[in-house]
């Protein structure tokens, strides 16, 4: 198996806050790869540090079989971060020119131009642009070298629906042609959607990995809901087998539990005047609550 990205036991510590706590990763070639978690779990970390942009305080990071950080792959790997100024004064065209001075192979001015869908505005100022058109030309800038491998930090933010669709569209073309993606987000629709791997991580550790598929199967999640004509005391329900959490909605109760077996067993066996049981296989997002909480 080819791996464009190994990060081996990696820790990033600021002063004494941990952000990022002995994680590993590998991310396989030709594939979009989604690192899927919550506010403060330690995405930019990882990918800066997967970008050579900030060192691990301790563990190893490869990247197209070396050492992140080694400058030839300045000119291998195209990256979009956060918070990406636009170049003052310089038109739309006079930046993606002045990046494709950068590289000995760049891609096309049209190309640029049909990847940002930036035909009309460019001629416009790029700080003239709204945050949604800069967006998408930072995101044309990061593929001007025609890089093997794409790094992106929450891509899609800022962006309409339009752009978003573009965007999907020149991301499956690329994992197509072979280019490996790595991108971060905190929608986990998003990385359900498009991703073929999702890594989760919560707290700077990675709590869940798998297709989107597998992360839905092997979530032990499900809710159990029911009438009862008599309906105990909520303490009394989360004292229950296996149960995580409680709803309910006058005599309609919803528990989220882990399995079920002996829970639906005893639910008969109450005084509750339990009637119309059902079962359900929790949805993506509980499991991604339950992972992240
Ligand atoms: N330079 C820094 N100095 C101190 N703490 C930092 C620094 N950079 C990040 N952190 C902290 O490390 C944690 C992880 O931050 P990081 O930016 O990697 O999270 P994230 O998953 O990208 O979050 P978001 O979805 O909000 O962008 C946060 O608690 C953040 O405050």
């Amino acid at each position: 198996m080819t791996y464009t990205i190994e990060v081996n036991n990696v820790t990033k510590q600021f002063r004494n806050y941990t952000a990022v706590d002995h994680i590993n990763l590998k991310f396989e070639k030709g594939k979009i790869s989604a690192l899927l978690g919550p506010n403060g779990a330690g995405k930019t970390t990882t990918i800066s540090m997967i970008l050579g942009l900030m060192k691990p305080t301790s563990g190893d990071i490869t990247v197209l079989g070396q050492p992140a950080g080694t400058k030839a792959l300045s000119q291998r790997v195209g990256a979009l971060m956060q918070d990406v100024k636009a170049a003052d004064g310089l038109t739309v065209v006079e930046v993606l020119n002045l990046f494709r001075s950068y590289y000995t192979n760049p891609m096309s001015l049209e190309q640029l131009l049909d990847i940002s869908g930036l035909h009309k505005e460019a001629k416009r100022r790029a700080s003239a642009l709204s945050g949604g058109q800069r967006r998408r030309l930072a995101f044309a800038q990061s593929l001007v070298g025609n890089p093997e491998l794409i790094l992106l930090d929450e891509p899609t933010v800022g962006m309409d629906v339009e752009a978003r669709t573009r965007f999907w569209d020149t991301i499956k073309g690329l994992a197509a042609n072979g280019r490996s993606i790595l991108l971060t987000t905190h929608d986990l629709y998003e990385a359900d959607a498009v991703a073929d791997h999702i890594s989760i991580i919560a707290g700077g550790r990675i709590v869940a990995e798998g297709t989107p598929q597998e992360l839905k199967r092997h979530s032990a999640l499900r809710t159990v809901s029911f009438h009862a004509a008599r309906p105990p005391h909520e303490n009394e329900l989360l004292k229950l087998p296996g149960v995580e959490k409680v709803e309910m909605v006058q005599s309609r109760i919803c528990l989220h539990v882990e399995q079920t077996d002996e829970l639906l067993a005893l639910l008969l066996q109450q005084d509750w005047g339990v009637t119309d049981i059902e079962v359900h296989a929790a949805k993506f997002e509980d499991a991604f609550r339950a992972l992240t909480k």
